[in-house]
């Protein structure tokens, strides 16, 4: 399969988008209240009921399929539906993204909540999930330092379990590179700084992809 690079304008108005994200956003409310509603038996039938209907609704008119890379009406990168930073993908957490070049090369950091949603072991977080965080943060350094690619491997070292419910922060950024390999290293750390997650991911950019030195950041 090939990965069309050729970023376009969206065929939406922003103030479509602006009301897809709003209902992007419920949705993501909606998530959270059906894994900790304790609401009885004939509610919850009633309920799931009324979410057919809406399901309905939406599916009458779908796209083809989930919005692609494209330039934003401020000129910048966005990936609308993707899985981990998205405006319109409710199972986006969303992560929002900054860069932070005092931290190196390709430097990124983001403030991340999880919620009871992303639960593994009971009361605390997947470790899925904090990879899935990992894999794309890794991913955006080594875009943002020119060297966007594919990850080839991805390493992951749960030092302790990861809260949901309480405020930490991921960031990342290029440890070495050769060639079309681009090595990067991030974490996920507590507000105070200890470490609970370390990951190394190796990312390599495909022969066919055009020179990304200015390659710009993605947003959701
Ligand atoms: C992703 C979109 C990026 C868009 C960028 C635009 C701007 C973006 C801005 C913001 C970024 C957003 C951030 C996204 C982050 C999320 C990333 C993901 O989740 S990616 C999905 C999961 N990964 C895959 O699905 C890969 C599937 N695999 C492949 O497509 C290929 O295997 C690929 C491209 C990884 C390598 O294919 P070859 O044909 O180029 O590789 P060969 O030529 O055989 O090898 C080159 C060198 O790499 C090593 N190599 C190849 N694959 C490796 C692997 N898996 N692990 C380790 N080394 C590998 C080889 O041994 C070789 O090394 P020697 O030169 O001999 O030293």
């Amino acid at each position: 399969m090939t990965f069309d690079l050729a970023f376009t304008e969206d065929a939406d108005a922003e103030s479509r988008l602006e009301a897809l994200a709003a209902l992007t956003r419920q949705t993501r409310e909606l998530m959270d209240a059906v894994a900790l509603t304790a609401a009885p038996e004939g509610e919850l039938a009633e309920i799931a009921g009324e979410l057919a209907v809406l399901t309905e609704r939406l599916r009458a008119v779908s796209r083809q399929s989930t919005h692609p890379f494209h330039i934003g009406s401020d000129g910048t990168l966005r990936h609308v539906g993707n899985a981990v930073i998205g405006s319109g993908n409710p199972f986006a957490l969303p992560l929002v993204i900054e860069p932070d070049p005092s931290t190196g090369e390709g430097g990124v950091r983001a403030d991340v909540t999880f919620r009871p949603i992303h639960e593994g072991p009971p009361g605390s977080v997947h470790g899925g999930v904090s990879a899935l965080i990992m894999d794309h943060l890794l991913g955006h350094a080594a875009a943002l330092a020119g060297r966007g690619g594919f990850t080839g491997t991805l390493t992951l070292r749960y030092v302790r379990r990861v809260p949901y419910g309480e405020p930490l922060a991921a960031t990342a950024a290029v440890a070495r590179t050769e060639g079309r390999k681009t090595w990067v290293e991030g974490r996920i750390a507590d507000q105070a700084g200890t470490v609970l997650v370390e990951a190394t991911g190796l990312f390599i950019t495909p022969t066919q992809w055009p020179p990304m030195r200015d390659a710009p950041s993605v947003a959701g």
